[in-house]
């Protein structure tokens, strides 16, 4: 179907056309709909999971996409996932960046690139792994530092950078070696934007909840023209695209669409165990919200010098 469009009115006349044409003309269509602001524009939100080993980070991100919890992934694989969703009545497109909690600690991984790359941070410990929840004050700190040193932030504008601390596996109470308070108190010592206890295995809502966190953090983010991505971030950009490391869902479980798996340690293969036992269902959704403050800045790095 080819479409002629006159000053008031269409008219189509039918002649065959093969795929290509088909497909350029799909291309312009798009495009003219897009310069007459016919297509909204779409929201793409970048986001960086982060977190020790077996903290429940790929458990998260896929309890989000496909509402299911699917007891174990392989561990060594990073993977970047693309999923379209609608959010207060806005399409969103996440991409989700699931690092691999062994990179963290691996001095070839690029970090600062993909960190660069990221909008908005999801920090993750497990509630009953008291290592996971210290090192997250380890890892905000370099959040911090390579992406504050390539933003401008005035008195006005001070640049944060909108990092989501979560608690996961709140089914397993009995085993809990951080309490909620402890959370809390972390997540506004540390300058985080939003602090939920959750857990994926339980409850697919307090997973969506997490991620409509960084939506609000995103949206807030990007209402500032002064805090948007810098020339270098869209560098990083780059790399990822090139890199091609996007799977966009649906995703076929255990297939290795990317990296290849490294040797993980006795120990995390241990606590990986123990992490997918049964646990105990809490009633209510913990959530509370911070707005960050330099103060809180302050004691990062009182923190973390000790
Ligand atoms: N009981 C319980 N187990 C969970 C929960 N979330 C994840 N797990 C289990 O914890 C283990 C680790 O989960 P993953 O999602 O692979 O953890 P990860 O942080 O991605 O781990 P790495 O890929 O090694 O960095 C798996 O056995 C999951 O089934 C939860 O909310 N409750």
């Amino acid at each position: 179907m080819c479409v002629y469009v006159c000053e008031n009115s269409f008219i189509a006349v039918q002649i065959p056309l093969s795929n290509r044409d088909l497909s350029s003309l799909n291309t312009m269509t798009t495009t003219l709909c897009n310069k007459m602001g016919l297509i909204p524009k779409q929201k793409r939100i970048r986001v960086m999971i982060m977190g020790q080993p077996g903290v429940g980070k790929t458990a998260l991100l896929v309890r989000f996409v496909t509402k299911k919890f699917i007891g174990d992934y392989d561990p060594n694989l990073e993977k970047m996932y693309t999923y379209q969703v609608s959010m207060e009545s806005e399409m969103v497109t996440f991409e989700i960046l699931d690092t691999a909690g062994y990179a963290v600690q691996d001095k070839s991984y690029n970090l600062e690139m993909n960190m660069r790359w990221a909008d908005v941070f999801v920090l993750v410990y497990s509630i009953t792994d008291k290592c996971s929840f210290d090192d997250c004050s380890r890892i905000k700190f370099l959040i911090n530092y390579y992406k504050k040193k390539r933003r401008l932030s005035t008195k006005d504008h001070p640049f944060e950078v909108p990092v989501i601390l979560v608690g996961n596996k709140v089914d397993q109470q009995y085993d809990r070696m951080v309490t909620y308070a402890e959370g809390r108190k972390r997540c506004q010592e540390l300058g985080c934007v939003a602090f939920h206890e959750i857990s994926v295995r339980e409850d697919v809502d307090q997973a969506y909840a997490v991620f409509k966190e960084v939506f609000t953090s995103w949206k807030a983010l990007s209402k500032n023209p002064k805090l948007k991505r810098s020339s270098s971030d869209h560098g990083a950009e780059a790399f990822f695209n090139s890199a091609s490391k996007f799977i966009s869902w649906p995703l076929v479980f255990g297939e290795s669409a990317c990296g290849s798996p490294s040797n993980r340690s006795e120990d995390t293969q241990e606590f990986r165990a123990r992490a997918s036992t049964e646990g105990h269902i809490r009633s209510s959704v913990a959530v509370c919200r911070y707005l960050p403050s330099l103060s809180a800045r302050g004691s990062i790095c009182s923190y973390l010098k000790k």
